[in-house]
């Protein structure tokens, strides 16, 4: 009774997926095509009837007439499915990139589980055919195909019961076993959502421009395409299988149809020779016969719509998952980090009962080793994930942060620069202002700040390291034009010759006025003038203090120091 109730909500959730317009046009041809088969099984018999009377005109015409009504009503409804399945799946597609974009926090976006969902409930009409519009489309077709049915089955049962029921109940077995079989094809699709995300990064990698580089340098591409081949292969085949399975299960559907009609034609014939029908009768009945097995077809509407299913479940579990939003965070330009403690879902802790007071106006730099959790702690002060344990205090709106892998846009260096405040992108003074700032130098390009720097793009070009770092900068600086005062910096320098970063050193690190900085730097020399150094080491902070004070400690960042120092006394 449950699993009933289920059903109908599933089915009743599919329909509702349809605008209101749209179902009124489908509604219309459905009720079209589930008449006009019993039509045509009246209108035929009356034909030969009216034959036999050797005045057949009318017949004739009202048979031509619901021919072409037909004929126009099977068109409509291929066209119409196709429109209706379009706009309910890009309304989904809509709702799932809102759904992704709901949260600041990017946490659910690396779990595996959540990209499983994203691609079975985005997956729509691709060739795995997890298509929420196709799927409701395909219940309104079921409705009317099943409609049809019943009622060729009424008009049959008028003459002959027996032939009814047992085309009737044939054809509903027939139907029952295609679909068994259809669904387990589904189940083997739906749980490969997984393995073909990884096929598609083999492709990627093979044909992709990002990865090209070092595919060809290490002779990877023929490797890449062998393993993209051979996994794809793999789970082909595995589909492959069940398709074969299923066709030999569905010899039996077959014989089972053909078995109907042998005994549907044996009782029709009988009733003939006995008298008990007339041609006309008899016609009639052959082709509602043929109406009722029309309804074995269905097994491929169950399987749009049970695949269509999946989609619209992952869709569900999608928004019920809609992470918890971080909690708002407190305003000011500083930011406070009290006993925080957090690790990834696949890690142990990275920051481990962490405190840092980083005042307003503070020019703050964060040095330690790799994996020391630096990134860590500036995306939690970014909001981007929440601490498990403790508490974070920062303004994210106030924030401009320049991630060691910062957004490459295939946009004009304008655009890209603009991107640090987006609603004031018609401030062209300002761009330009940053852009100098930043050292940027325009004039080689072809178009000037209206190059696209994109190789993807005609007339585009790429710039080198340092180039976009300088325009990445860029986009900090017009942000912080545009009234974000806490920067937060992660290796900035790492792609700048000599001269740029003593330009940074003195552009960013001591001129930016009234600003909150926080510095992740390797270098040393770029971090030296902070107001405060803080050492980082295993996910909590080992010392603290000024250059001159950390120096005098003589401690790690002394050691780290001297090394670096000393490698340049060394290179002359
Ligand atoms: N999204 C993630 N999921 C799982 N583990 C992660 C993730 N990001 C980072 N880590 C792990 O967290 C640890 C700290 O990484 P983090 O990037 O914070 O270090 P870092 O101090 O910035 O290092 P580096 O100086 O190399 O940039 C590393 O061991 C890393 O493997």
């Amino acid at each position: 009774m449950g699993m009933l109730v289920r059903v109908v909500q599933d089915r009743l959730r599919l329909l509702q997926l349809l605008s209101a317009s749209h179902a009124a046009v489908l509604g219309t041809i459905s009720v079209c095509l589930a008449a006009l088969p019993t039509l045509l099984a009246v209108v035929s018999g009356w034909l030969i009837t009216r034959m036999a009377a050797g005045e057949a005109r009318a017949a004739l015409g009202a048979l031509a007439a619901l021919l072409v009504v037909e004929g126009i009503a099977v068109a409509a409804m291929e066209a119409f499915r196709q429109v209706a399945a379009t706009r309910v799946d890009g309304a989904i597609r809509r709702r799932l990139r809102a759904t992704a974009a709901a949260s600041r926090g990017i946490a659910h976006l690396e779990d595996p589980a959540y990209a499983d969902d994203l691609s079975r409930a985005s997956n729509l009409g691709g060739w795995q055919h997890l298509s929420a519009g196709a799927a409701a489309v395909a219940q309104v077709v079921l409705m009317s195909r099943t409609t049809g049915a019943v009622l060729a089955a009424g008009v049959l049962a008028l003459y002959s019961p027996l032939t009814a029921v047992a085309l009737l109940a044939a054809a509903l077995t027939v139907r029952s076993i295609v679909r068994r079989q259809l669904l387990r094809l589904h189940e083997v699709v739906y749980i490969q959502a997984r393995p073909w995300r990884q096929t598609d990064y083999w492709s990627e990698v093979s044909a992709g421009g990002e990865a090209g580089k070092e595919v060809r340098v290490f002779g990877l591409a023929a490797w890449a395409v062998r393993r993209r081949t051979a996994q794809a292969r793999h789970l082909a085949s595995v589909i492959w299988q069940t398709r074969r399975e299923i066709l030999i299960h569905q010899r039996m559907a077959f014989l089972l149809s053909f078995g109907a009609v042998l005994l549907a034609f044996l009782l029709l014939g009988l009733a003939v020779q006995q008298g008990r029908m007339t041609q006309g009768d008899l016609v009639t009945c052959l082709v509602a016969s043929f109406a009722v097995l029309g309804i074995t077809a269905i097994g491929m509407e169950e399987y749009e719509i049970e695949t269509g299913l999946g989609a619209v479940r992952a869709m569900d579990s999608l928004a019920a998952r809609t992470p918890p939003q971080p909690v708002p965070p407190e305003p000011g330009a500083g930011v406070r980090l009290e006993n925080v403690s957090f690790a990834y879902p696949t890690t142990g802790k990275i920051l481990d009962g962490l405190n840092l007071r980083i005042e307003p106006g503070e020019v703050l730099a964060i040095v330690g080793d790799n994996g020391a959790g630096k990134t860590t702690m500036i995306k939690l002060m970014a909001g981007l994930y929440e601490p498990d344990e403790g508490r974070v205090i920062s303004d994210p709106s106030r924030m401009a942060v320049m991630f060691q892998d910062f957004n490459r846009y295939p946009l004009t260096v304008a655009d890209n620069v603009a991107m640090g405040a987006p609603e004031r992108r018609d401030d062209r003074e300002g761009i330009e202002r940053a852009l100098q700032r930043a050292g940027w130098n325009a004039g080689s390009l072809p178009h000037g700040i209206e190059t696209v720097v994109s190789r993807e793009v005609h007339d585009g070009v790429d710039l080198s390291g340092g180039q976009w770092q300088r325009l990445a900068l860029a986009r900090i600086f017009f942000a912080v034009g545009h009234g974000r005062n806490l920067i937060i910096l992660d290796e900035p320098t790492a792609h700048l010759d000599v001269r740029a970063e003593a330009d940074f050193n003195r552009d960013v690190v001591s001129g930016v006025e009234g600003a909150t900085i926080v510095l992740i730097s390797h270098r040393l020399s770029t971090v030296r003038q902070a107001d405060r150094i803080v050492v980082m080491r295993g996910g909590s902070i080992l010392e603290e203090g000024d250059h001159d004070a950390l120096m005098a400690a003589n401690g790690h960042y002394a050691r780290m120091f001297e090394l670096q120092a000393s490698r340049f006394v060394e290179n002359g």
